[in-house]
């Protein structure tokens, strides 16, 4: 389980030159520290600072790809919720379901690629680029599912799990935020990935004209067949993947483990004036003066739900900055104390985050509010750029550093 620790033995360990030659290979030097990314462990320009010391230049792959991430934030600041629909209109003349098929849940595709990266994504809440798009790809353009009910499944499960990062990324490989559907074959998959991996002479061993073409109709990439043929020579495995549940409520366990309360008279409120609200988003620092409350605000995670490792990891960390957490409907429990305490100064970070964004701007209208800005290494350009090469011609020489 990522925590405080391995964030920093992780950091000690990036290869920035080994990285450049190495990452799109699923055994490649990539950095995994996406998790203590997306939920704020460290900001962007310190990060990108700490970094720059070690020699990296704009010039550098890592640097393009935390450039990707500030990428989708920017779409993220212009299109608000509009990231959670087509972006460009859909391939003409596809029907996408709206459901995941039970193989694609169990892992039981019988396609080695598919089933190792979904049973990677629950055991460890963590998968490599290259697996994320073989397997995004996969979904969309060969088995017609629609890419919003994807991304809201893999969502939840990855440690790291980033509205705009994963959404968008879904929308770029469906050709609803590119110019063309994004492929692979097993070709691909033997020069990327180990050799328990492979598929050759499987339903994907296929050119990409073929394959292009079966991505622009309604044919299914289904291996049902082969997966019948398997059962009747006894060499399919049939036992059932346990799929872990998405959560919209942190397990009871967890619940008392971390102290989560729902009810604020749980807690002696009248200890400071001064509040920091903690989101999951941004857990980083240590305890200061201020009394720290860890925010859970619940409509969010009804709709968008997490695995109980996500939860443990966020609680954990949640519980080692804050004085206590609160779980609930925060429009409910939180903003009426606030009302009935206008004193109260709130300092609290931005987060475009649905219905916490709208929480945080309610608290500001209500009381004394120091919002803090998200962290950002680049410019976030008031125009907006439809294509990362436009984003990036217009920021890469504006860099924000902490000025140390
Ligand atoms: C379908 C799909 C879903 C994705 N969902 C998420 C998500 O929910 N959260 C998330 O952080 N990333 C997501 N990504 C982007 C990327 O796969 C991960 O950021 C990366 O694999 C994380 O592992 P790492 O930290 O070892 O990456 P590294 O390769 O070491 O990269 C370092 C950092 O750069 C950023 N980064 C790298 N590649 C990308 C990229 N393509 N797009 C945006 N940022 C990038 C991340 O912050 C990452 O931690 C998704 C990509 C795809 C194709």
């Amino acid at each position: 389980m990522p925590d405080t620790k391995s964030f920093e033995r992780i950091l000690g360990k990036v290869n920035i030159q080994e990285y450049e030659t190495s990452r799109n290979f699923l055994n490649g030097a990539v950095t995994y520290l996406s998790p203590y990314i997306t939920h704020g462990y460290e900001s962007m320009p310190n990060l990108v600072f700490q970094f720059k010391k070690q020699g990296l230049t704009p010039q550098h792959k890592l640097y393009a790809e935390f450039g990707w991430r500030e990428y989708y934030y920017h779409v993220w600041s212009h299109l608000g919720n509009g990231i959670f629909q087509d972006i460009r209109p859909a391939l003409p003349e596809v029907t996408y379901q709206a459901a995941l098929p039970k193989d694609i849940l169990q892992a039981k595709t019988g396609l080695a690629p598919i089933d190792l990266a979904i049973s990677t994504l629950y055991e460890t809440g963590y998968l490599h680029n290259h697996a994320r798009m073989w397997l995004a790809s996969y979904l969309i353009h060969f088995r017609k599912i629609h890419w919003r009910t994807c991304a809201d499944w893999m969502y939840g499960y990855l440690l790291d799990g980033d509205l705009a990062s994963n959404h968008l990324s879904w929308q770029w490989v469906g050709s609803t935020f590119s110019s063309k559907p994004y492929l692979f074959n097993a070709e691909n998959i033997t020069k990327y990935a180990p050799v328990e991996w492979h598929c050759t002479n499987s339903i994907l061993d296929q050119s990409y004209e073929a394959l292009d073409a079966i991505a622009r109709s309604n044919e299914i990439l289904d291996n049902s067949f082969v997966l019948k043929q398997l059962a009747r020579n006894n060499t399919w495995n049939e036992t059932q993947t346990q799929i872990p549940p998405l959560l919209s409520l942190p397990p009871e366990a967890l619940l008392k483990k971390y102290q989560v309360v729902a009810d604020l008279k749980l807690f002696d409120m009248s200890k400071s004036n001064n509040f920091k609200l903690v989101h999951p988003w941004n857990l980083k620092g240590t305890r200061d003066q201020k009394v720290q409350l860890g925010i859970l605000h619940t409509p969010f995670f009804q709709e968008f739900p997490w695995s109980e490792q996500r939860w443990e990891f966020v609680l954990n960390r949640l519980s080692q900055l804050c004085d206590v957490i609160v779980l609930g409907d925060l429009q409910k429990i939180l903003i009426p104390y606030l009302k009935a305490h206008k004193s109260i100064r709130i300092d609290v970070q931005h987060t475009y985050n649905p219905h916490y964004a709208d929480l945080l701007l309610e608290i500001s209208k209500t009381n004394d509010t120091l919002m803090q800005p998200m962290d950002r290494f680049l410019a976030n350009p008031d125009q907006f750029c439809p294509s990362f090469t436009k984003f990036w011609q217009l920021v890469v020489k504006k860099e924000k550093f902490p000025k140390h």
